[in-house]
């Protein structure tokens, strides 16, 4: 019997992308992505899911706020755990009480620096960049309330160049996010989803 995962995305989906083509390979991992959820009916990710058979909804910030719709499609597809890759919407109380200690996100950074309200995409690289930092990272985390102070599950760095740009440290970034992020959601799923340490 496989955990059923939903992916929110927002933007070109690279990390669904990966995450699905893992768990539809390797069905031993007990892994199955049954759902996409944008909050951009242009979302790169939404192609990437129709290519791949996985469903998609749409979500319209009406619906966000009242919450109903996607609750029903989360129960219709008997979601079990729900995984960020590049959401850009504040996940409201309502779906953090519906998965308690079932929600996850990949932040591209070493949190708890970089992160909050506004740091996403370009703009972390950005910060990391103009604070002359000589290492970022990845770090996976539970989700709760507030951006980024999810209880921290894992965390990931890389050395930066001094001459690295933005768009360089977000390469090495994505890099490792792509060999993690699939790892990590299967090594929670093979635990029991254990509730937040
Ligand atoms: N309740 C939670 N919701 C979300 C979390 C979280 O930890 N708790 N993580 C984010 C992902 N994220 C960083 O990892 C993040 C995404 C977006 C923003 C942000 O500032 N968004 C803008 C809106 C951007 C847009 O609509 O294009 C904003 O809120 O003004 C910060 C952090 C996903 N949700
Ligand atoms: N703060 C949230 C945030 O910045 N998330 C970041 O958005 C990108 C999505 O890429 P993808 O759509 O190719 O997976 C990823 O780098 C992810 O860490």
């Amino acid at each position: 019997m496989s955990t059923r995962i939903a992916i929110f995305v927002s933007g070109g989906g690279s990390n669904a992308r990966v995450m699905i083509d893992r768990f539809q390979a390797h069905p031993e991992d007990g892994v199955e992505v049954v759902l996409l959820v944008s909050n951009k009916a242009t979302a790169g990710a939404l192609t990437v899911a129709a290519e791949r058979g996985v469903p998609s909804l749409v979500v319209k910030r009406s619906e966000w706020t009242a919450g109903t719709e996607l609750l029903e499609a989360l129960e219709a597809y008997s979601v079990d755990f729900i995984v960020l890759a590049g959401f850009l919407w504040l996940i409201p109380a309502y779906l953090v009480q519906a998965y308690p200690n079932r929600i996850v996100n990949i932040h591209p950074a070493l949190l708890p620096q970089y992160g909050g309200k506004g740091m996403y995409g370009h703009h972390v690289h950005a910060a990391v960049k103009a604070a002359g930092e000589t290492e970022s990272g990845i770090t996976i985390h539970y989700v709760n309330e507030n951006y980024d102070e999810g209880n921290i599950i894992y965390q990931a760095a890389v050395r930066l160049d001094a001459d690295d740009t933005p768009e360089k440290i977000a390469e090495r970034v994505l890099r490792l996010e792509h060999a993690n992020y699939w790892r990590v959601v299967r090594q929670l799923v093979q635990r029991g989803l254990r509730p937040q340490q």
